[in-house]
């Protein structure tokens, strides 16, 4: 079911033919049965989803998914509810598939609410979302008209979350590969929009996560990167000893004024800051899909502006900016 050479026969004799060329060791590594024991589970889960009669497909609106009509009968929406259930923990969404609602541990389309008046029109454009997660962005840039998109996540549940999405939602020109950052060719300049949303702060350097990210996108492309920071002025950063809100692997925090200074550092121009927003616990939350715990688990019980930890409660700013250079048009 999970099957590239698709994508991998698109980028051929094109600008990313050097890319596709390394995909089929990368996707082994990246979906290696000996790495994640897991994963064998996994796949079996996705070979148990039925085949259904899909009568429409949905990428916009708050819930992406499909349907058929007439309606699955309860019988069977109930074994389709199980076998997802196998891919738990869900993440980021929501979708719903056939009346059966994948009530995520985040509400990513608020994110996407956020972001969507500040992007360049993704029509017909080529984009990269770093840290996909199980690609919920993806679908909504490819219905806002995305002409390809291509998701980056290296934790392959998200990967297989994915493609039980893309047995139903079936769009030859979205992907989500099992991938890092670091994964991805130095200076490919083959993005029109590169997205990196709550991946700088788990990387060790912030610096070069923003060159990666910039060396991905055509000149003038546009950068939407949102990521944890802190209140606090010009050079302000938190570089929290142990854990953040009990994640482990959270680096750095700037302040908005230092974000949009890094950026600049980098290179990059028009660095604007578009929103922040307190990560809220209607926002993230535990659910019958991700019955870990959740944010609310996370912030000190006697005062929610204070993680468990004592550092500043979670929020997250989104700063848009443009790759140096004069945008020259090129689709896929
Ligand atoms: N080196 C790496 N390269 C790429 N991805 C990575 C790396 N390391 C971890 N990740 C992935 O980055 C994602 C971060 S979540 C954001 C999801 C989505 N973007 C969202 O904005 O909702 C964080 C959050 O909850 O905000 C996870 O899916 C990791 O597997």
């Amino acid at each position: 079911m999970i099957d590239y050479q698709p994508l991998i026969e698109r980028w051929r004799d094109g600008e990313l033919d050097t890319w596709a060329g390394r995909l089929p060791e990368q996707i082994a590594a990246g979906l290696s049965h000996q790495r994640y024991g897991d994963l064998p589970r996994w796949l079996e889960v996705l070979s148990a989803l039925p085949d259904l009669p899909v009568t429409v497909r949905h990428l916009d609106g708050d819930r992406v998914g499909a349907d058929c009509d007439p309606p699955l009968d309860a019988v069977t929406q109930n074994a389709l509810r199980e076998t997802l259930q196998g891919l738990h923990p869900w993440r980021k969404g929501p979708f719903e598939l056939f009346g059966v609602h994948i009530d995520t541990e985040w509400r990513s389309d608020w994110k996407w609410d956020r972001i969507t008046p500040h992007l360049d029109d993704l029509d017909g454009r080529r984009v990269l979302d770093v840290g996909c997660g199980s690609g919920y962005h993806c679908w909504r840039m490819a219905g806002a008209g995305a002409g390809e998109v291509i998701g980056i996540d290296p934790t392959p549940l998200f990967v297989v979350q994915f493609w039980a999405l893309q047995k139903y939602l079936q769009q030859p020109h979205v992907w989500l590969l099992p991938l890092g950052i670091q994964d991805v060719p130095p200076k490919l300049q083959a993005f029109d929009t590169v997205f990196s949303m709550g991946v700088l702060y788990h990387r060790r350097s912030p610096m070069d996560h923003l060159q990666e990210l910039r060396d991905c996108l055509r000149p003038g492309g546009q950068l939407v990167l949102e990521t944890l920071v802190i209140e606090g002025g010009p050079g302000d950063t938190l570089v929290p000893e142990g854990r953040y809100a009990r994640m482990g692997n959270v680096w750095f925090l700037p302040s908005t004024d230092t974000l949009l200074s890094w950026a600049r550092k980098l290179g990059f121009v028009d660095a604007a800051l578009v929103d922040v927003a307190t990560t809220s616990v209607e926002e993230q939350r535990a659910t019958d899909w991700m019955r870990f715990h959740s944010l609310a688990n996370f912030l000190d019980p006697e005062d929610a502006s204070k993680t468990i930890e004592g550092y500043p409660a979670p929020r997250r700013a989104v700063i848009t900016a443009r790759a140096p250079g004069t945008r020259r048009a090129k689709n896929p």
